[in-house]
């Protein structure tokens, strides 16, 4: 943000322009969400603030009942310029009586633990009844980690000024912040290294298409015999032309359309017609499912990495590997697993996110609400998907569903992205209350959202 920021500036366009297009872009949502009422502003130190009284400016021009509410004077010159402009209203200090306020206290520059009379004010609208409307961030949010530095705010809209930060899209700040609008300013934001995950569009098969052409799935099921059962149930409704599960249990539950291959795994695995596997769901982390593992890996297909498969993976095993045709797709236990594996000392989910793929090679899914993708080409977030996926079971579901996918392209990275996507549109569909079976079976109508 602050490249883009310092190469528009440095193309002609002034810092005040850029403030004055985010601060009069924000005020066309505070009035659509005011709708008349009166409105308080709180306004900050920074350019944050500056955005604030142009946005204050804005809504007093069109006629809005607005007050600043200001504990400091402008530091900067562009805010001290908006601060010039704004004749109405401003206190240092008030009980935030009006029935919209908009924060905009800190954005980006917040380097430090909000305290003083800037906590109070957040305490104040903490506890108030009032619609709340964070200005590019939650100001007590960091907006590179995420982490929450003063008092807590649940906001209704938070309005990011050009361009995401990545605290839009990381827990716990992702949490606070309500129903989030981009407001576009103008900024050049071409060849970021990380982006917002965009809708994915799928095809459906081509006129000559046939079951391997479309991809042949093989999942390697092991001790426990459900969790690979719920992954193929998703994987068969995510677009391979054909699954088949290895597996020396008996399933009686199983569809009739799932192809079950008892015994001979090293013969059934060197099948050339597979064109992808999924290893760990259910695997166990005993001598054979280690066995399992390793000779998946020497086989150099692409491959999704879940669940115990991510206990066992080590340097060892990488490097008979292909790290490049592989992903994982770690919750945040297994990604600390895996950390202390590779040798990754970052504490923060995206920093590990990162430094495992750095260290490893391997596409990286980190799941959660905050999910991150990290591949050799970018760091990808998605908007927040529903809460009912906090169930036993819905991993296994996703990497089914990610293994699918790369059955039918081969392409690691995008089949995480699509996975995340059909992921959290069948839980729409399947919400509320779901179990991990009912949203395998809504990956079905998910896939036509797509079509
Ligand atoms: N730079 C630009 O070109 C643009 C910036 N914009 C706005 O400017 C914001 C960033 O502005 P700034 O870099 O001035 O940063 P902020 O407005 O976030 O605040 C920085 C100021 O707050 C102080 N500060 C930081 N943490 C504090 C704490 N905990 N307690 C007390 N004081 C604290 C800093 O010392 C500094 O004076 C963006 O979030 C966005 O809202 C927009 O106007 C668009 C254009
Ligand atoms: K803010």
């Amino acid at each position: 943000m602050r490249a883009a920021e310092q190469a528009a500036m440095a193309a002609g366009t002034s810092e005040w322009e850029l403030m004055r297009r985010a601060g009069e872009g924000a005020a066309q949502w505070v009035m659509r969400v005011a709708a008349g009422r009166s409105v308080t502003v709180l306004c900050g130190p920074g350019n944050n603030g500056g955005d604030g009284y142009v946005i204050a400016h804005a809504l007093r021009r069109k006629g809005y009942d607005v007050q600043v509410v200001a504990p400091v004077e402008p530091k900067s010159e562009t805010a001290l310029h908006a601060r010039a402009q704004f004749s109405g209203e401003v206190a240092s200090d008030n009980w935030l009586r009006n029935p919209v306020i908009v924060d905009c206290l800190f954005g980006y520059g917040l380097d430090r633990e909000v305290g003083g009379a800037f906590a109070k004010l957040l305490e104040t609208l903490s506890t108030s009844n009032c619609y709340k409307i964070a200005i590019d961030v939650p100001s007590a949010v960091h907006s590179d980690s995420g982490e929450v530095l003063g008092p807590f705010v649940q906001y209704d809209l938070t309005l990011a000024l050009g361009a995401w930060k990545r605290a839009h899209f990381l827990m716990p700040a992702m949490g606070s912040m309500g129903a989030r609008r981009l407001v576009r300013i103008g900024l050049e934001l071409a060849d970021m290294p990380a982006c917002l995950s965009a809708r994915p569009h799928f095809s459906a098969p081509d006129p000559d298409a046939h079951k391997y052409r479309r991809g042949l799935l093989a999942i390697v099921a092991g001790a426990m015999p459900g969790a690979p059962l719920l992954a193929a149930e998703g994987a068969m409704r995510a677009g391979a032309g054909y699954v088949k599960l290895l597996s020396e249990h008996s399933h009686p539950d199983a569809p009739a359309e799932l192809v079950i291959e008892q015994g001979r795994f090293a013969e059934r695995i060197a099948d050339d017609r597979i064109s992808a596997f999924l290893v760990g769901p259910g695997l166990g982390r005993d001598d054979s499912a280690r066995d399992r593992l390793e000779r998946v890996l020497a086989r150099k297909v692409p491959t999704v990495l879940d669940a115990d498969a991510l206990h066992l993976i080590d340097q060892t095993m990488l490097d008979r590997a292909d790290p490049a045709k592989l992903c994982v797709t770690p919750h945040e236990g297994e990604l600390a697993q895996l950390c202390a594996t590779f040798g990754i000392g970052a504490e923060q989910k995206l920093e590990r996110t990162r430094a495992l793929h750095e260290a490893t090679g391997l596409t990286v899914l980190a799941k959660g609400p905050d999910t991150v993708l990290q591949s050799d080409v970018m760091t990808s977030f998605f908007p927040l998907g529903s809460s009912w996926l906090s169930t036993a079971g819905t991993g296994d579901v996703l990497a089914g569903i990610a293994a699918s996918r790369l059955a039918t392209h081969g392409d690691p990275a995008r089949s995480c992205d699509e996975a995340v996507w059909l992921h959290h549109e069948a839980a729409r569909l399947a919400s509320p209350a779901f179990s991990a079976g009912d949203l395998a079976r809504a990956v079905k109508p998910a896939m036509a959202a797509f079509l």
